[in-house]
């Protein structure tokens, strides 16, 4: 067991959609700089268990802690601003506005936290850089590749260094290689903050590159191993 607490906790964690319990009294510890793989089944849960520890799906019973304060208690608006500046997430494709350019996209979060528009394009231009899309900046999620726009997706959750960066299956959409060099990134990025990383993933090549695992099996914690 890592020493020290949590930065992301939860506690008898149930989700329902109707009368499917999509996650079934999870209690989760994630530690501050940990890299934890989810995987499990298809339909087990893993996608509702990290949006709901993201505070974006509701839960119906349990408690989410996020650097000690009990994110499911709070309103939507805090809520949400909690997670715009602290966490980074990448859910699924397409999850960029569409209206802004991929630059525009990953400054968001920086301009949430106030940073000015200058620094924040120079940041966020850097961060499009070491995911290997700098050179489609300036184009709108549109114009460009699934792929490539899962990268930025990337670029947005790391950019504004968040304590936890989330994500969904966030090299799905990408060629082995460049899944590599991603995650590689996400690693760097991460540990170069101090911040916790959780991925959803079906992909053992993935997981290997993050010490942590946690099985899920139908809504349940099945598995934890912690490195
Ligand atoms: N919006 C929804 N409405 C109703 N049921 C849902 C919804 N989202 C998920 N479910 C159900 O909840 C359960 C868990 O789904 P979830 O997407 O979390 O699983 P998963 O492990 O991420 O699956 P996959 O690996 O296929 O992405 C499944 O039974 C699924 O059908």
């Amino acid at each position: 067991m890592r020493p020290g607490p949590a930065v992301l906790e939860a506690r008898g964690l149930t989700v329902r959609y109707g009368e499917t319990t999509a996650v079934d009294s999870v209690d989760l510890a994630v530690a501050p700089g940990s890299r934890t793989a989810v995987m499990g089944p298809s339909g087990s849960g893993k996608s509702t268990l990290v949006h709901a520890l993201a505070g974006v799906v509701r839960p119906a019973a349990g408690e989410i802690w996020f650097e000690d304060e009990r994110l499911d208690a709070l309103g939507e608006a805090e809520r949400s601003r909690r997670r715009l500046a602290r966490m980074g997430m990448v859910f699924q494709l397409g999850d960029l506005v569409p209206e802004l350019t991929l630059v525009e996209n990953v400054m968001l979060p920086l301009q949430v936290l106030g940073v000015r528009a200058r620094q924040a394009r120079e940041r966020a231009l850097e961060m499009l850089d070491a995911l290997g899309v700098a050179d489609l900046a300036d184009r709108r999620t549109g114009a460009v590749s699934g792929g490539q726009v899962q990268r930025a997706a990337v670029a947005r959750a790391l950019v504004h260094d968040p304590a936890v960066v989330l994500a969904d299956e966030p090299t799905g959409a990408l060629d082995s290689l460049t899944a590599e060099q991603v995650l590689d990134t996400m690693v760097s990025v991460t540990t170069a903050a101090g911040a916790a990383l959780v991925v959803v993933t079906h992909d053992h090549v993935v997981a290997s590159h993050l010490d942590d695992l946690v099985v899920v099996r139908d809504g349940r914690v099945a598995e934890r191993v912690v490195a």
